[in-house]
C-alpha cells in the first residue's frame, strides 16, 4: 500500500478536478429530468448516473491502494474516508440501473399525479390541492382532496417502493452497513443520533401537547365534536396542510388568539402589492447580502426555475436547491405561489444556495453541510428574523406593529404553528423509514406502522379507514423522492441555537423572538465562518464556531417560545391534553 502522503495529495487533486466534470454532467441530466419529466430525460438521467457511479467506483478502488487510515494529515484522511464511502455506486451495474429507474419512476409518479373532480377539472398537488388544503373550511371538500391525493399518488407506489427498499439495502450492505437507515445515520458521525433525537423530542413534547390541545379545541368549535375521534387525535385533513406538518394556514381565521390586533400573515399584502416570484427571490437575496453574505450569481438568475412552467410540461414542483459542483452553476427549482408560506420557503431554498456558495472552493467531497441538518437550517435562520412583525413592517409587508403582550402571543402562536407543530412529524418520518430498512416493518405493515406513528406522536389520525391497499407514506414527497427526513427535525432544533448566537453577535438585547439580525455583518461573518467549513470538520466543530457549544440543545427553542408556553398552559388549565397512543378503530 502507498504510504507517501504527497503522492496521495496528487491523486486527490487530480480526482477532484475530474469529479467536477463527471458530477456536472450527471446533475445537469438530473436537472433536465426534474424540469421536464419525460421518458427520454429519465433515460439520460439514469445513464449519466451510471457514468457517475462507475467513476466513483474507480476512485474508491484507486483510493484503496493508499494506506490512508494511517495518514498523519487529518484533512487528507477525511478526504479519503469520504471518497471511499460511495453508496449505491457499489452495486453491480444491472442492480444500480434497476434502482435508478425505480427512483426515477417514483419521482415522476408523485410529481405528475393529478386529481380530477367530476366536471373534469384536474389538479396537481402544486398549486391546486395545496391551496384547497390551505384555504377550504369545508370538511367534505378537504376530505375529497386528502383522500383523492393519496389514491392518485401513494397508492400507486407500494410495489415499486418495496423493490426500492431491497436494492437500497443491498447497496448499504455492500458498503458495510446493516441497512440503508444505518448508512443515512452515519452522516451525523454519532453513535447515538437516535437517542439524542428522542431526548430532544421528549423535551419539546409538553409544548407540542399544549399547542395540539389549543388547536383541537378551536377545530372542534369549527367542525363539531362529532367529527373528532374519542381517542383524542385530530383528523389529518383539517390542519391546513396535506400532511398536517405545518398548521400556519389556519392562523388568520381559526387560531389567532387576539383578533383585535394586526395579523402577522402577510399573504394578502403580498398579493395586494402584486408580488411576483422574482420579487420574492430579490427580497430574500437582499436579506442575505444585508449580512455581508454572497449575492446570487448571474447563472442563478438565468437558469433557475422559480415558477411552474405553463407549457404543459410535468415538473418536480417540490422546491429544491441545486449545486452543479462546477463552482459556477447554482439553481433553485420551485413552483412559487404568492403566499407567506412560499416567501419562507424561498428563504429556506436560498439558504442552501448560500451554503453552496460559501464552500464552493473546497474539495468536492467537502461540499456538503456539516451534517444534513445544518443545510436545512441556514435559510430558516434568516426566516426567523424576516418573519418578525418589526422586519415585515420594515420591508413594507405590514402596515403597523403593535408592541404589546397580546400581539406577542399572536406572533408566537403563528410561529409555533410552523416550528412546534412540525416537530413530531419531523421526528416520525424516519422512525418509519428506518424501521422499514431494518426489517422491523414488513411490506404488509407499511401503512399500519405509518399511522401508528402518526396517531402516537403527532396526535393526528386518518379521517377514514386506511388499509394495506393504501401506501400513505408515498403521498409525502420525501418517500418517493428518497430524501432522508431526520435532517428537518435536527434543523428545527439547531436553527434556534444559531438564531440565539447570531442575535447575541448582532447585539440584539430584547427577547429572542423579537430579534432581527438584518444588516448585521458581525452576525453574517460568524455564520459564514461556519458555512465555509462545509463538511471538512466534524459538525460539533461547526456548531462550536457559531454557538460556542458542541451539541444539539432544545434550550434555545424553549427560550424563544417561553411566553407562549406560559400562555398555552393557562389556556389548557384543567383540561386533558393527552390522546390515546392507538389510532381510532371505528372510522368510516
Ligand atoms: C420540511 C420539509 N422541507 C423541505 O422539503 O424543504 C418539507 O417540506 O417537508
Ligand atoms: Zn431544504
Amino acid at each position: 500500500l502507498i504510504t507517501d502522503e504527497n503522492e496521495a495529495w496528487a491523486f486527490v487533486n487530480r480526482v477532484n478536478d475530474e469529479s467536477q466534470e463527471v458530477y456536472f454532467k450527471s446533475i445537469q441530466a438530473s436537472w433536465n429530468y426534474n424540469t421536464n419529466l419525460t421518458d427520454h430525460n429519465s433515460q439520460l438521467s439514469v445513464e449519466a448516473k451510471l457514468v457517475e457511479a462507475a467513476f466513483e467506483k474507480e476512485v474508491a478502488a484507486n483510493a484503496s491502494r493508499f494506506n490512508w487510515t494511517a495518514f498523519q494529515n487529518e484533512t487528507l484522511k477525511r478526504i479519503f474516508k469520504k471518497a471511499s464511502d460511495i453508496g449505491s455506486a457499489s452495486l453491480p451495474e444491472d442492480r444500480l440501473t434497476k434502482l435508478k429507474v425505480i427512483e426515477s419512476e417514483l419521482e415522476r409518479l408523485y410529481s405528475s399525479a393529478q386529481l380530477c373532480d367530476d366536471d373534469s377539472t384536474c389538479n396537481n398537488l402544486d398549486p391546486g390541492l395545496t391551496r384547497i388544503l390551505a384555504e377550504s373550511r369545508d370538511y367534505d371538500k378537504l376530505l375529497w382532496a386528502w383522500f383523492g391525493w393519496r389514491n392518485v399518488s401513494g397508492r400507486k407506489m407500494r410495489n415499486l417502493y418495496k423493490e426500492f427498499v431491497n436494492i437500497s439495502n443491498e447497496a448499504a450492505r455492500a458498503n458495510g452497513y446493516a441497512d440503508t437507515g444505518e448508512y443515512w445515520r452515519s452522516w451525523y458521525d454519532m453513535d447515538n443520533l437516535r437517542e439524542e433525537c428522542q431526548k430532544l423530542y421528549e423535551q419539546l413534547k409538553p409544548l407540542y401537547l399544549n399547542l395540539h390541545a389549543y388547536v383541537k379545541r378551536k377545530l372542534i368549535d369549527k367542525y363539531g365534536e362529532d367529527k373528532f375521534p374519542s381517542t383524542g387525535q385530530i383528523p389529518a385533513h383539517l390542519l391546513g396542510n396535506m400532511w398536517a406538518q405545518s398548521w400556519g394556514n389556519l392562523y388568520s381565521d381559526l387560531l389567532q388568539p387576539f383578533k383585535n390586533k394586526p395579523s402577522v400573515d402577510v399573504t394578502e399584502a403580498l398579493k395586494e402589492q402584486n408580488y411576483t416570484a422574482q420579487k420574492m427571490f430579490e427580497v430574500s437575496e437582499e436579506f442575505f447580502t444585508s449580512l455581508g453574505l454572497i449575492p446570487m450569481p448571474e447563472e442563478f438568475w438565468n437558469h433557475s426555475m422559480i415558477v411552474k412552467p405553463d407549457d404543459g410540461r410535468d415538473v418536480v414542483c417540490h422546491a429544491s436547491a441545486w449545486d452543479f459542483l462546477n463552482q459556477k452553476d447554482f439553481r433553485i427549482k420551485q413552483c412559487t405561489d404568492i403566499t407567506m408560506s412560499d416567501l419562507i420557503t424561498t428563504h429556506h431554498e436560498m439558504g442552501h444556495i448560500q451554503y453552496y456558495l460559501q464552500y464552493k472552493n473546497l474539495p468536492v467531497v467537502f461540499r456538503r453541510g456539516a451534517n444534513p441538518g445544518f443545510h436545512e437550517a441556514v435559510g430558516d435562520v434568516m426566516s426567523l428574523s424576516v418573519s418578525t412583525p418589526k422586519h415585515l413592517k420594515e420591508i413594507g409587508l405590514l402596515e403597523e406593529v403593535v408592541d404589546d403582550e397580546e400581539s406577542d402571543i399572536n406572533f408566537l402562536l403563528s410561529q409555533a404553528l410552523k416550528k412546534i407543530a412540525f416537530l413530531p412529524f419531523g421526528y416520525l418520518i424516519d422512525q418509519w423509514r428506518w424501521s422499514v430498512f431494518n426489517g422491523e416493518t414488513s411490506p404488509e405493515d407499511y401503512n399500519k406502522k405509518w399511522w401508528d406513528l402518526r396517531c402516537k406522536y403527532q396526535g393526528v389520525s386518518p379521517p377514514v379507514q386506511r388499509t394495506e391497499d393504501d401506501f400513505d407514506p408515498g403521498a409525502k414527497y420525501h418517500i418517493p423522492g428518497n430524501t432522508p427526513y431526520i435532517r428537518y427535525f435536527v434543523s428545527y432544533v439547531i436553527q434556534f441555537q444559531f438564531h440565539q448566537a447570531l442575535c447575541e453577535a448582532a447585539n440584539q438585547t430584547g427577547p429572542l423572538y423579537k430579534c432581527d439580525i438584518y444588516n448585521s455583518h458581525v452576525a453574517g461573518n460568524k455564520l459564514s465562518d461556519m458555512l465555509s467549513l462545509g463538511s471538512s470538520k466534524p459538525w460539533a466543530v461547526a456548531m462550536e464556531k457559531v454557538t460556542g457549544n458542541t451539541t444539539m440543545d432544545a434550550g434555545a427553542i424553549i427560550e424563544y417560545f417561553q411566553p407562549l408556553i406560559t400562555w398555552l398552559e393557562k389556556q389548557n388549565e384543567g383540561m386533558d391534553i393527552q390522546w390515546d397512543e392507538a389510532c381510532p378503530t371505528d372510522l368510516p
